[in-house]
Order: structure tokens, then C-alpha cells, then sequence
């Protein structure tokens, strides 16, 4: 099970190259990425669990985040409601996105980031919507449209999969400037 010591910090050169892309069929090796990185999401969203691991309770978490420079992510938005299905859950492999909103999207509260240790505000722009295409584990091709924070989840993780941070969309003149008409929400 992946713990916070097995997460890549900022300063890391694997958290800024681009990764490569999975050759399908998985490897047994790839295929156990892929399950631990779902397991650290699962088991930082359960309460007991993560307080006993000592995790930070994440969203998303992207291979080279720990350590491996492949095109993968696991992706966990809890639903709105207790009780309710996630808003989006799947690890995404060689991940594109075919289309996306002029509208951007930011989080009123700015982003964080597992491999980012300091707080750093600003708002993040990314685009409000998005429509991308990846494969899951057992090969299947999925193509989906994804608005605000499951939309925001995933363009972090496939910044991650490119080298990018989220600072790095940070306006550094006004970190707190976003582009006109921008949808903001917590
Ligand atoms: C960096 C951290 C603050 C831990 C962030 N979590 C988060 O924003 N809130 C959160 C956590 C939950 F478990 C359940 C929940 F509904 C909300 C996060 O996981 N990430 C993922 C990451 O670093 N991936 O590389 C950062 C988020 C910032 C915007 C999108 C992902
Ligand atoms: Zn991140």
C-alpha cells in the first residue's frame, strides 16, 4: 500500500518530465499500479484509515507522483452526498483530452497538491469542461464529458502526467486574477 513516504515531492525530476505511454495489455506490474494507486485514494478517504496511515486524503494520484513516469492516474471524486455514487472513479491510462470549454473553471479556494508540500494561493484556471478519452485497466476505451471539480481532478492528474504543477497556472502578477467569466466554486 502506497504511505506518504512512497509520494514524490515537488523538486523531484520525475514530477516534471512527460510520461510515457501504457502498452496494453497491462503488465502484472502496471496492473498493480494501477490497484495501489486507487487503493491510497479509497483508503485516504476512510476517515480511521487514513488517520491510522498517516495520509493526506486525495482525489487523484498520478504515477509519476509515485515515482513512475507512465501515462496513469487514479481518480476518486467522492459523491455530493454521504451515501451516494462518486462523482467519477477510475484509474485513467494514456489519458487525452479531445475537447474543452473555452469557459474556465477555478476552485475559490485555490489548489493543493499531494507532491506539494507548502500552501501556495492563487486560483488555478483550468477549463470548465472537458470531454476525454482514456483507457481503463482492462483495455477499454472510454470517452466521457466531465464538468467542474471532477473536470479540475482530472486536468490536475493529467498535468501531472506532462510534468506540469498546479502553481504553474497561477497568474504571478495577481495570483488571485482569474480569466473573464470564469466559473468559481468550492
Ligand atoms: C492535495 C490535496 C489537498 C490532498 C487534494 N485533496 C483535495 O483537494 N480535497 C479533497 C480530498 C479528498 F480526499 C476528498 C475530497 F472531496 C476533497 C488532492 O488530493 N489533490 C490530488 C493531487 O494532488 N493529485 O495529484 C489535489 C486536488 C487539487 C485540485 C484537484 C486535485
Ligand atoms: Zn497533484
Amino acid at each position: 500500500m502506497f504511505l506518504m513516504k512512497d509520494i514524490t515531492r515537488d523538486g523531484n525530476p520525475v514530477l516534471r518530465k512527460r510520461a510515457a505511454k501504457v502498452e496494453f495489455p497491462l503488465s502484472d506490474e502496471d496492473r498493480e499500479l494501477a490497484r495501489k494507486l486507487m487503493e491510497y485514494l479509497e483508503v485516504s478517504q476512510d476517515p480511521e484509515l487514513c488517520k491510522k496511515y498517516g495520509l493526506r486524503a486525495g482525489v487523484g494520484l498520478a504515477a509519476p507522483q509515485v515515482g513512475v513516469s507512465k501515462q496513469m492516474a487514479s481518480v476518486l471524486v467522492p459523491p455530493e452526498e454521504e451515501g451516494g455514487k462518486p462523482l467519477f472513479k477510475d484509474v485513467i491510462i494514456n489519458p487525452v483530452i479531445v475537447s474543452e470549454s473555452v469557459q474556465y473553471g477555478a476552485l475559490t479556494e485555490g489548489e493543493g497538491c499531494l507532491s506539494v508540500d507548502e500552501d501556495i494561493p492563487g486560483y488555478v484556471p483550468r477549463h470548465d469542461r472537458i470531454t476525454l478519452k482514456y483507457t481503463d485497466v482492462d483495455g477499454n476505451e472510454h470517452k466521457v464529458r466531465l464538468k467542474h471539480y471532477p473536470a479540475i481532478v482530472c486536468q490536475h492528474e493529467i498535468d501531472h502526467l506532462k510534468g506540469v504543477l498546479f502553481y504553474d497556472h497561477i497568474n504571478k502578477d495577481d495570483p488571485f486574477e482569474a480569466p473573464e467569466g470564469t466559473v468559481m466554486f468550492s
